[in-house]
């Protein structure tokens, strides 16, 4: 029988130093289904990034396990874990999400330099997402850095869904955007991630995007008490 959870975590617990006292994040039991949308938020520096890093295996628990459908990340050596984030889990981070100088064409390309198989069908499936984040084909041959911030966070989601990620890892990528095209940046990307029946973690600090979302985090909940973080 297949897993329905996209995501287990049971008695994980992260400081940055070994050494430190200062757990950042304690987790008892954290699980989220197959398809759910999760928006996680929280003051600043109460942990959403590590949670988020954890989840990508970049940063890996002092105890506990993270398991991402049938594999524990925390368990596989750094080869398979960069081989897993790159096959697996499609990830957009508050910046420096594309490359400058170089093309946008070249910068969704670099999704399948990381990925296995390569990826089928490059060019069609750009045009698609492209398509359906409602970005203009023209843009492709353009440096990432001729952009508006709101055409580089599209461009960086369609990179992140070339894969067909299973997880898709969001990192408060509409904090330089108005309102209106908040909601409609998110409505864009929920809709790709249902069409691709994939898992999201998003974090923002908008709780007013909360509501575009099937679960919502507060991360606070991971934080070990009495543990104070600046706001
Ligand atoms: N590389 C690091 N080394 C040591 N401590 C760190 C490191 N990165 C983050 N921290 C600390 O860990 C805590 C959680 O940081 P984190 O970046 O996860 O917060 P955040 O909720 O994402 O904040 P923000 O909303 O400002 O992005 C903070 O107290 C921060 O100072």
């Amino acid at each position: 029988m297949t897993n329905r959870y996209a995501i287990q975590i049971d008695d994980c617990q992260f400081r940055y130093q070994q050494n430190s006292d200062s757990v950042v994040l304690q987790i008892a039991h954290w699980e989220i289904k197959k398809g759910e949308t999760v928006f996680v938020y929280g003051p600043s520096g109460s942990g959403k990034s590590t949670l988020l890093n954890l989840l990508a295996g970049i940063l890996l628990p002092q105890r506990g396990t993270i398991k991402l459908d049938e594999v524990i990340l925390n368990q596989l050596n750094h080869r398979k874990r960069d081989a897993y984030r790159a096959q697996h889990i499609g990830m957009v981070f508050q910046r420096f999400n594309l490359i400058p100088y170089l093309t946008v064409a070249d910068n969704i390309k670099l999704a399948s330099h990381f990925s296995k198989q390569g990826i089928q069908n490059l060019q069609q499936r750009t045009l698609e997402l492209m398509n359906a984040l409602q970005l203009d084909a023209q843009i492709l041959k353009r440096p990432a850095s001729q952009l508006s911030v709101g055409q580089q966070q599209r461009v960086a989601i369609v990179r992140a869904l070339m894969n067909q990620p299973e997880l898709l890892i969001v990192d408060e990528p509409t904090s330089a955007l108005d309102s209106d095209a908040r909601d409609s940046f998110v409505d864009l990307l929920l809709e790709q991630v249902k069409a691709m029946q994939a898992t999201l973690i998003f974090v923002s600090h908008d709780r007013s995007l909360a509501q575009h979302f099937s679960r919502q985090l507060d991360i606070q909940s991971f934080v070990v008490a009495g543990e104070k973080h600046a706001v």
